[in-house]
């Protein structure tokens, strides 16, 4: 692992990764892999994940060339240095913050958009100028193994490698210096893989997982919530970071937000949800009985249905769910949709308060005011009003959780300011010394004068003359050195 790990390190020493050019060439081969490489993706994450080719190119492929476009229209843009504000003191200078690649990164994905959470990361990280390792989720198999045998064959294979494996493998990984990681993944890893990086000080972004609350405001249509709720719930077979993962309602909707979303279900995949091609799987018999789980003592109003031998749950709806209950102490990760009553909003916002911070926030409303007022009295990591999930395809939006939900974040610029260092630059002549007697020994009243006009712009009154003067003869020496050299 450590000779792997220096053959990436040396690759980046020689600087081959920070060219623009190579940059663009090597995003560039990515885009072409994904469009060449179609066929072999969409099957590999349909093997994992039960998952129909219309399903892996809307949920996954469409958002990794989304990203490419976005990065290769802008990354020269991005490169370049940008300008800093001077002050008197430096009027003369050269003031300018260089974005520069931290070095070698570590991206850790995780089984349940296998593609999209490996290659996302990537694409910053290649844009950053970096050289990255990357470890797929060993829980989604065959997109590990095809990333494994793709990228090296489209990919500079010194400065980009794939290490496949699972805990024993990505231990061994934690315990090499990386310059970032960036992890998916379950909030206990989380911890792991922020242990492991705090021995090298590197810095981590961490996207991780919670249960984000589903507000329904009796002012909203119900239907149109309903259908939102629905697809963001049960797509992936709720195996999404970001799904809706509970609802809050006033008792009162309840039946009706049951018998809305019973119907998109039908509508959505028929009369045999089973046979249906868009509805997927649970990940591994791990998860699924993990899942069963959380519906024993439960009051369930739609579905319940499950097959082991398939791995196979029913869009689920549970109702008057009691806030202690084991399905609202874990994120639930899967087609199970609790109601737990409310008051109204206020009392939401004190319940989603009392919890760990989400990764996402929903609220349905026609009343804008309420929307903002829920917003503002609450944190998660992202939000989308009246929908769900979306906000996750907008790539100005930073991408990432809060508190327990994650750190830092990624997606379009924010990923390459991820994988970037901001470097700080002055650059000053060896000329003007005299101008520098102002900082050096011996100190005085006089000097630290000057020093708070120069630096706080605030001036002694009775220096106003001397400093006109002083401003005279710059203008002058300025004029006469335009004039004669
Ligand atoms: N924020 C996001 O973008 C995002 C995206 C997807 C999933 N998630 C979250 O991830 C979780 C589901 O994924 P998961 O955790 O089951 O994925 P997982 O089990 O595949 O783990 C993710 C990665 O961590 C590694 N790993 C697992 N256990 C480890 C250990 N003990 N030590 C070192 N490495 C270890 C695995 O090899 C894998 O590469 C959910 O909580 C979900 O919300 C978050
Ligand atoms: C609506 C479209 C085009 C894509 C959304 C696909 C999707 C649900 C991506 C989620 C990726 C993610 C952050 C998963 C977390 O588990």
């Amino acid at each position: 692992m450590e000779s792997r790990i220096q053959r990436v390190r040396d690759a980046f020493a020689s600087g081959r990764s920070r060219p623009l050019r190579f940059r663009l060439q090597q995003l560039e081969a990515l885009r072409r892999m994904v469009q060449e490489r179609e066929k072999d993706i969409l099957q590999a994450i349909g093997a994992d994940l039960c998952k129909s080719e219309f399903n892996a190119y809307s949920q996954e492929v469409i958002t990794i060339l989304g990203e490419l476009d976005l990065v290769l229209e802008n990354l020269s843009e991005w490169v370049t240095a940008t300008p800093a504000k001077k002050n008197l003191l430096t009027m003369l200078d050269e003031a300018y913050v260089q974005p520069e690649p931290l070095g070698v990164v570590l991206i850790i994905g995780a089984w349940n958009y296998p593609f999209v959470l490996t290659i996302q990361p990537l694409i910053g990280a290649i844009a950053a100028g970096n050289a990255v390792i990357i470890k797929p989720s060993e829980l989604s198999e065959k997109t590990a193994q095809l990333l494994a045998k793709l990228l090296p064959q489209y990919l500079d294979q010194e400065l980009y490698a794939v290490i496949n494996g699972g805990i024993p493998e990505t231990t061994e990984l934690l315990k090499q210096r990386f310059d970032h990681i960036l992890y998916t993944g379950n909030t206990a890893v989380g911890r792991i893989v922020m242990e492991a990086a705090a021995k090298h000080l590197t810095p981590v972004t961490l996207e991780l997982g919670g249960k984000s609350p589903c507000y329904i405001d009796t002012d909203c249509d119900l239907d149109v919530a309903c259908r939102r709720i629905t697809w963001g719930k049960y797509m992936n077979c709720g195996q999404t970071c970001i799904a809706p993962d509970y609802v809050l309602c006033e008792p009162s909707l309840q039946h009706q937000i049951v018998q809305k979303i019973k119907e998109t279900v039908k509508e959505f995949y028929g009369e045999n949800i089973k046979e249906s091609p868009d509805y997927e799987r649970i990940i591994n018999l791990r998860h699924f009985k993990r899942i069963l789980n959380l519906l024993e003592g439960q009051k369930i109003a739609f579905g319940g249905e499950t097959d082991e031998a398939t791995r196979y749950v029913a869009p689920t709806i549970l109702t008057d769910v009691d806030p202690e209950a084991r399905v609202m102490q874990e994120e639930i990760f899967g087609p199970i949709l609790p109601i737990v009553p409310v008051k109204d909003a206020d009392e939401a916002i004190k319940f989603i308060n009392s919890r760990e911070k989400p990764l996402a926030f929903y609220i349905f409303s026609h009343n804008d005011k309420l929307v903002r007022r829920m917003i503002n009295s609450t944190s998660s990591g992202g939000v989308t009003a009246n929908d769900v999930i979306m906000h996750f395809t907008l790539s100005s939006l930073p991408f990432g959780g809060v508190g327990s939900s994650g750190m830092g974040a990624y997606h379009g610029k924010y990923s390459f300011d991820t994988f970037s260092h901001q470097r700080p630059c002055l650059l000053k002549s060896l000329k003007r010394e005299g101008a520098n007697k102002l900082r050096y020994p011996p100190n005085s009243q006089s000097k630290v004068d000057w020093a708070k006009f120069f630096i706080l712009k605030r001036f002694n009154r009775g220096k106003l003359g001397l400093l006109l003067l002083a401003l005279l003869g710059i203008v002058a020496a300025v004029l006469l050195k335009a004039r004669y050299y």
